[in-house]
């Protein structure tokens, strides 16, 4: 069995003196280890005490019977209660992130730098090629103008990334690039002398050389007043508030969130652009909630999404659980979201119901104000769609914890839909992590939660012991439990589920969907039909008491009307070819007869 710790000998040598606990870890499984990643700095898990843990050791009747193993299989849960009560100081941060900041500030100290210092260039590179981004409170060095933020999920980025590879020396065309990402990794909002000197050397490069690109700008402006109206607030999370507001000039709605404190300068700052990159990137699918713009606010991240009127996934289910219909248009919708992300090299890592929104009725652009005073009759039709399982769209959000599988950055999600091998630092197969958060998603909420955060259960829903959830056919069941195989590469992938023989009876339903559409178009003729044979009627009473009130009253003028209209009949006709010439010899046999 591998182990929850993984350390690198580097690393080892950065918190050897920090952690004494550390000395239990066992180095045989960084042998074993087949993570890909080129950061030498590994992420790392510390152990906690955590009282669960102690209770579950305490009371569980296996570990009775087999104290070591069940030992063992604690060591490997998410420490997740206690990682949240380390969360000091007002800082997101979980001992992932407080090491690796201690390990990037420490870089010019510990001996790993040292040696990572004396390699050749391109290994620096290795070490920290992560573009970093420019901090949205550094004014000491750049102005605002001049630079922008290079996005590490563009495909551009990709691209050079993997050209980076190829290289061993940078060719003319990429040079701008590179030096972007000189300055943007040379750290330059750090208090570092060297690193700043790098950074000025690198930005003065850029300003030479760098190509025109779209900033995120990296100072505050202020927007979400004069151009939005807050009309209420549609959820909390760990990281931000939504708030449902109407644009005030297009006067459409959206979904807008916004840090719950400020990012600028604190560990949540690369979080929170990370997100903005993300969804620039991935906004353009049907499945994925869509994203309009963000921007810093008060060293604030605001964010602009598409606004999802179904609320999420998770809302929903508190209700009651999904049937098999409902499940499987979650995963074709879901399943297609995925294909797209990863389409582009990209995973999500933070499938939950809580990331999946929905939006549900044909007038979910529409403001209330709007829906009423537009009535057309057609509000008791979407009424009854409304409830329509099969009008229900969903759409993976929350693109917080996206990264690339080319250069993974993993900060991981929700323990309770944390695969295996993610909690071991085993990211050779990412997209395999978010195919289990998927599979485990659809067991809760067909009926199979609430799912446990550590412990035996845990580990039981990852080992291959997944209980069959009664109200599913076979089918369902075995789908949902090789989407959780605890290997990965036996899970099946975003494509293959797409193309599932039991997914196919959802295009059928989405015959249904079309044939509901049809029933309402159908339905809106009818009105209309009926609303043009009231205006028919409405005309032919007005014309018959016009014709009414003509015979009665008015005699002359009606028939001056007639003369009128024959006069202007007979002025028409000179004007037909026919006519005209017939007229022109008419008066010419006049002319004759009057000789
Ligand atoms: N586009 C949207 N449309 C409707 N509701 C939304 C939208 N975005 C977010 N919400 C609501 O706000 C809640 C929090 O949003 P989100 O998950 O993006 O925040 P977070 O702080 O990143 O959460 P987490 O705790 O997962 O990090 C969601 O669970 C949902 O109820
Ligand atoms: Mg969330």
């Amino acid at each position: 069995m591998a182990m929850a710790f993984r350390l690198s000998k580097h690393e080892t040598s950065i918190i050897s003196a920090e952690d004494t606990s550390l000395e239990q870890l066992d180095s045989s499984v960084e042998m074993r280890s087949r993570s890909p990643s080129p950061l030498i700095f590994n992420p790392r898990k510390l152990r906690f005490a955590d009282d669960d843990f102690d209770k579950d050791r305490q009371e569980s009747p296996q570990q009775k019977k087999k104290p070591n193993a069940v030992a063992r299989d604690n060591d490997m849960s998410p420490p997740c209660q206690k990682v949240r009560a380390l969360r000091l100081f007002n800082t997101p941060a979980t001992p992932k992130t407080i090491l690796q900041k201690s390990t990037t500030n420490c870089n010019h100290l510990s001996a790993a730098a040292a040696a990572a210092h004396s390699v050749k260039r391109e290994d620096v590179y290795k070490v920290t090629e992560r573009p970093r981004s420019l901090p949205l409170h550094n004014h000491r060095t750049m102005q605002p103008q001049d630079t922008a933020n290079v996005n590490p999920f563009t495909p551009d980025s990709l691209l050079a990334h993997n050209k980076k590879r190829c290289r061993t020396q940078f060719g003319r065309e990429n040079l701008n690039l590179s030096a972007m990402q000189k300055f943007l990794l040379s750290d330059a909002g750090e208090d570092d002398g060297a690193q700043d000197a790098n950074g000025l050397d690198s930005m003065r490069e850029i300003h030479q050389q760098a190509p025109k690109r779209l900033a995120l700008h990296d100072t505050n402006i202020s927007r979400f007043k004069r151009e939005f109206m807050q009309v209420s607030v549609i959820g909390v999370g760990e990281f931000g508030v939504v708030f449902q507001c109407v644009n005030r000039l297009d006067g459409c709605i959206y979904a807008i969130k916004k840090s719950k404190k400020p990012v600028a300068g604190s560990s949540f700052e690369k979080r929170a652009l990370n997100e903005v990159w993300a969804h620039a990137v991935l906004g353009k699918h049907d499945n994925v909630v869509r994203y309009y713009s963000a921007w810093a606010e008060d060293d604030h991240m605001l964010i602009q999404n598409e606004f999802c009127d179904g609320g999420s996934l998770h809302a929903r289910i508190q209700e009651h659980c999904l049937g098999e219909s409902e499940l499987k248009i979650l995963l074709m919708h879901v399943i297609e979201g995925l294909r797209y992300i990863h389409s582009n090299d990209l995973v999500h890592m933070d499938i939950k119901p809580e990331n999946i929104f929905s939006t549900m009725n044909p007038t979910a652009h529409k403001t209330q104000q709007q829906v009423s005073k537009d009535d057309d009759g057609m509000d008791s039709v979407y009424e009854e769609l409304r409830s329509s399982e099969n009008l229900v769209t969903y759409k993976i959000g929350d693109l917080g914890h996206v990264t690339s599988v080319n250069e993974p950055y993993v900060e991981e999600g929700d323990c309770r839909y944390l695969s295996k091998e993610i909690l071991q630092e085993d990211y050779s197969n990412l997209f395999k992590a978010d195919i289990f958060s998927l599979g485990i998603t659809l067991f809760e909420v067909a009926g199979g939660g609430p799912l446990p955060k550590n412990g035996p259960e845990w580990h039981k829903l990852r080992n291959g012991e997944v209980p069959a959830i009664p109200a599913l056919s076979k089918d369902f069941n075995e789908l949902i439990a090789q989407m959780m195989h605890p290997e990965p590469n036996e899970r099946p992938s975003s494509m293959s589920i797409y193309s599932h023989p039991i997914l196919s009876a959802v295009d059928s339903k989405s015959k249904l969907q079309l044939g509901l559409e049809l029933t309402v178009e159908k339905r809106k003729n009818e009105i209309l039909m009926n609303k043009l044979r009231e205006a028919k009627k409405q005309i032919k009473m007005l014309e018959q008491r016009v014709s009414v009130l003509a015979a009665s009253n008015t005699p002359e003028p009606l028939d001056g009307q007639r003369c009128l209209r024959s006069f202007t009949r007979r002025m028409r006709t000179p004007f037909g070819s026919h006519g005209k010439f017939h007229n022109l010899a008419d008066r010419n046999k006049n002319v004759i007869t009057n000789v």
